[in-house]
This record gives C-alpha cells, structure tokens and sequence, in this order.
C-alpha cells in the first residue's frame, strides 16, 4: 500500500532553527528574498512592471508588501504549502540564475519568530485574491479574500510568536533590511524610509580616479575599520564576479583568516567567508557580489564546488598581477607593501615565480653581510650559503664574514624554501646549506714548527675530549677575539644520532647499530684558534692538568655560544673545568 509522508511543521522549524540557520534573523533575508524574486517574475513577462518592496513593522506584527508576479489559488497549495517546493528551479530542477531562492524552504524561516504567516496575494497572470493562513503546527488554510488587491503582487504578514516580538521592531528590521539588502537593485524601504543604496559601491559613477579612490576608501573603512594601503578591482567573469579587494595597511595574522564580504545578486550572502580567496591572500579583506557562485541551504556560506575553487584562483591571479604591476611601477610603495606583508608575499613565493623574483629583488634577508636582497648577494657571493637556523646564524656569521664567505640566516618563515626555489628562476644559481665543518676548510693550519709546540696542549685536549667523541683541531682565525669553535658537520650529526640510538637500545639491535657506526668517521671538532692570545697562552701552559681544564673551559663556552644542546656528560664536564679552574686561581 502506498502512503504519502508526513511532515512534523514543528519537528522541521527545530531542525532549521537549530542547526541551519545562525539566527532567527535570517527570517527577514527570506522574505526580502521572495519580494525581490517575484518581482523579477513578473518583470520576465513585463519588463515594464513596477517593482518596490515595502516593509512595515507594526505592534507585533511585521508586513512585507511586493510588486512581484503574485500566485494563483493552485499555486498557493502547490508552492506555499509544499516544503521543498520551488518555482525558481527549471524543468530539471536546477535552480534558475535570475533567482536568489531555489531550495523550497525560506517561507518556513519565518516560523523561526510568529506563529502564523498570512499572505495575501494576487496573480499578475490573473485570477482573484487568495488569502492564505499557515500555522507553526503544520495547519493552513485557504480562501478568497475579503476585499480584492487592486494591483498584482503579494503581502505576507506575520504575527510574532511570544517572546519573539523583538525581531519585528522598527529598529531591528532596519538594522536587518540595510544588512542584507542594502545593495538590491530594487527598492526596498522600511516604515517608509528606504534601505537601498542604488549602485554597487564599485560600479558608482565619480568624476575621475582620484574621488573614486576617496569614495572606496570611506566604504572600506565604515565597513572593516581601515583606511586600505590599496584598492583592488576583481572581476571573475564566469562566476558574474565583481568586487574589491582592500589591502591591509597593517599585518594581519596569517592564521586567522579575515572573513570576505559575499553579496549574491546583491543581497547579503555573509560577511565573514573564508573560501573565496587563496590561504596566503591574508592581507586583503575583499567585498564581492556574484551571480553565478552557489550558497549553501542556510545561505549562510559558498558551496565548495568546481567554480568556487576556479574563482579562489582567478581572484588569486588578480591580486598578484597587482604586487607584480606595483613593483615594476612603485618599488617604493611595494617596499612599504612588503614591509608589513612579507610573510604572505614569501608564501606565495615558494609556489610562484613571479612572486619568487619579487622577493629576489625586493626583500632584504639577514646575512652576515648586513640586511641584502638575494638578488644583491649573488652579486657578491656566487652560491647562496645559508645556516639551518637562526642560531647557527648567530654563531658562524662573524667567523664566516672574516673568511670571506657570504651567509644567508635560514631561521626565518619560508627563507630556505625560497632560496631553494631560487634556480627555478634561472637554473645557474647555485643554494648551498652551510656544512659548519666546512668552515674549517677556511682555515690557516698551523706551519710544523707551530706544530711541536702544539703537542702537549693537543694531547691533554685529546684527553680530555675524547670521551665526548669530539676531536681538536688547531686552526688560525680571524675574529681573533673567539679562542674556540665548536663545529658539527652533517656526518657529525647523525654519527651522533647514531650514538645514541645504541645508548638507548639492547642486544641485537644495539650489535647492528654498532657495524653501522664503525663506518661514520665524523665527529664534531673543537677548533683552537691560534690567533686568540687565551689559546696561546694555553700552549705555553706547563701543566698538561691546567692545559687540560683550559680546553674543558673552551669546550663548554663554544657549546653555549653556538647554543647547541648539553648533553649530561657536557653539563658534567662543564661543572668539573669550573670547579677545577677554581682551585687553581686559589691556590
Ligand atoms: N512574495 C512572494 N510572491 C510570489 N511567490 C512567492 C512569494 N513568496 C514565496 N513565493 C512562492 O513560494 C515558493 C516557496 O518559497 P520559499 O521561500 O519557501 O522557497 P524559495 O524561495 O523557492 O527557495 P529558498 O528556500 O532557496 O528561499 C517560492 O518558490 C515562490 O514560488
């Protein structure tokens, strides 16, 4: 036996109200919507037809009046009482373009805030005045009307619900007409005043560039509070796209996302979407209006689908043409653009060359060489060193500066990543990460003679080292001022990984582990510098204990100056050169 469902009214104004929509304010959105709807209906067959909306609060009550197409009798039980059913969708169900609704289920919005909705309307096709009642309980009735509408169109009435009187006063329907449809390209007033704008901001007529400018710049600042750096247009024609895009004059945080104003057909989708722009476009805050971009049911959001993701990149495009347009017109301005925004702008870098030769030739990196864009370094050093870290900066910079080696800081957001980029832009340019170890390449060795002399201080160095699996290396250079320096080559860091991995490991794994190990040379070394009067005044040291408890010392000071990790045992060494240093200088 077939039987048709039925529907629980109640049942659905709960699910709406509570997981749907946001607000019961949306209620007014709804009914705006269906106004401005039926009056594109109407004008489909007669263009000339008038088209206002007017709305009127009353004493617990709110009024919606429109010019719109009107319904006959059959429609009103087709469509007004039927969820889900719609006349904006075409013969195969797609919703038709000149609409804003398409779902079948705004109406049911208004039981959100009354207990009953009347509406009273007259087909512009013909036929006499239907009054309709629908109530929060799922009943409704229909019946001719009293008195006959002069003209086509449709009233909807509503009767607050109790405790919901609030959202029908003059002053929160105001509010809520100049949110949604401040921009609509019909009529609309409340109580009389209207609520309507007439153009789109960036569509409005000025008498030249400069008041459009002025004008663009008072709508940004009422809108998100800022005076914007710039003004971008945005026009994605197969989404009906049109819009700005406001540059941020101050930084924004690349994690929070600033929501982007979204009108469809120029009613107010919402004002706080993410989705419409790339992550890394996090300096601009955007309005846009679209005509072809789908809403979610709650119209509340962007449905992700095809054309949003090409528009998400069209939009992208459009803002990096105007990075691009600024550097090679205002490099000036770009300088000020990129000092608050870098961080996006390198973002963008790793992923584009454009972007990558903006930042080449524009933004200044740490080098030991002082603040130099990439570009300038190449310049002076033909392969781009960089360190890993910021510490590792800290402590080779000045040694490598006084070698003559050029060196990049890689410690900042995205710097390695662009800098590897770097030979997409031309495939001669040569990024190399720093091997400390190769460093001491740089150095002068000791002549043979220097050589003797340094035996009794390089033993009781080994002495005291080897433990630590740490060699010595006696070295000149400059700064002179650094006695020691502590330099751990890539080997060096996973012979010590290694090492620790057997530390912490048992029977056959820890056996495997040592095969592996007898064939990593590497070690990290301290480096004496024979130019520093300490280390020379080590070498003449009498007593190989002294001269033992000296390189302990040195040992710990270029660990803590290039802030690398203390292990127990250098703790421990550090505490027992101390102590010991202690009892010499009282004795
Ligand atoms: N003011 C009006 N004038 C003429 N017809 C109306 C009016 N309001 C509603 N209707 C009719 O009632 C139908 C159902 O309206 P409802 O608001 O529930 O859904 P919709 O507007 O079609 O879609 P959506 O759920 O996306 O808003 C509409 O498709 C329209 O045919």
């Amino acid at each position: 036996m077939e039987r048709t469902f039925q529907v629980d009214l109640r049942g659905v104004v709960d699910l709406l109200s509570h997981h749907l929509y946001a607000s019961p304010r949306v209620y007014l959105r709804e009914l705006m919507q269906n106004a401005v709807d039926a009056i594109t209906a109407r004008r489909l067959v007669d263009p000339g037809a008038p088209g206002a909306v007017a709305i009127e609060p009353g004493e617990g009550t709110l009024r919606v009046h429109d010019t719109g197409i009107g319904l006959t009798e059959p429609e009103v039980h087709e469509l007004l009482a039927t969820i889900g059913r719609s006349s904006k969708r075409d013969d195969l169900g797609f919703a038709r373009h000149e609409f804003l609704g398409q779902f079948g289920i705004g109406l049911l919005s208004c039981y959100l805030v009354a207990d009953e909705v009347h509406v009273l309307t007259r087909s512009a096709r013909g036929g006499a005045t239907v009054a309709w009642t629908g109530f929060a309980d799922g009943r409704y009735t229909v019946a001719a009307a009293d008195t006959e509408r002069t003209e086509p169109g449709t009233t909807v009435t509503l009767v607050a619900r109790r405790g919901m009187a609030d959202w029908l006063t003059t002053a929160t329907v105001t509010d809520l007409a100049t949110r949604f449809g401040s921009l609509l390209p019909i009529d609309v007033t409340v109580a009389g005043r209207p609520v309507t704008e007439g153009a789109l901001p960036w569509r409005a007529r000025h008498a030249n560039p400069a008041a459009r400018a002025e004008a663009l710049s008072a709508y940004c600042q009422q809108l998100f509070g800022f005076t914007p750096f710039d003004v971008i247009d945005l026009n994605v024609p197969e989404a009906g796209l049109s819009g700005m895009a406001f540059v941020m004059p101050m930084s924004a945080n690349p994690a929070v996302r600033g929501g982007h104003r979204v009108y469809l057909r120029r009613m107010l989708l919402a004002d706080d979407v993410e989705k419409l722009l790339p992550e890394w476009a996090f300096f601009v805050r955007c309005v846009v209006d679209t005509a072809e971009l789908r809403p979610t049911a709650s119209r509340e959001e962007l449905y992700e689908d095809d054309l949003l993701a090409d528009t998400r990149a069209a939009i992208g495009v459009q803002i990096r043409d105007w990075l691009v347009r600024l550097a090679s017109t205002d490099p000036q301005r770009l300088h000020r653009f990129l000092a608050v925004h870098h961080l996006g702008v390198k973002a963008l870098a790793r992923h584009d060359l454009e972007m990558l030769k903006i930042v080449d030739q524009w933004w200044p990196m740490e080098t030991n060489w002082g603040p130099l864009t990439l570009a300038d370094f190449r310049r002076r050093h033909p392969v781009i060193r960089y360190t890993a870290t910021g510490d590792e900066f800290r402590e080779l910079a000045a040694v490598a500066n006084a070698q003559g080696i050029g060196l990049v800081n890689g410690g900042y957001t995205y710097d390695i990543e662009i800098m590897k980029s770097l030979p997409g832009l031309d495939p001669a340019i040569q990024v190399r990460r720093l091997d400390p170890s190769e460093l001491a390449t740089h150095f002068e060795e000791p002549d043979p003679q220097t050589q003797m002399r340094l035996r009794p201080l390089l033993s009781a160095a080994a002495t005291v080292l080897e433990p630590l699996h740490c060699a010595v290396l006696p070295r000149a250079f400059e700064p002179a001022s650094l006695p020691a320096l502590y330099l751990v080559g890539r080997q060096a860091i996973q012979a010590e990984e290694m090492r620790s991995a057997r530390a912490a490991s048992t029977g056959l794994w820890s056996d495997v582990l040592s095969t592996m190990d007898e064939g990593a040379p590497a070690r990290p070394q301290l480096v004496l510098n024979l130019r520093s009067p300490v280390v020379r005044r080590m070498v003449e040291l009498p007593d190989s204990n002294l001269a033992g408890l000296a390189v302990q010392a040195l040992y710990g000071q270029a660990l803590l100056h290039g802030h690398h990790p203390l292990r127990q045992q250098d703790s421990a060494l550090l505490n027992q050169s101390f102590v010991g240093l202690l009892d010499w200088a009282m004795r």
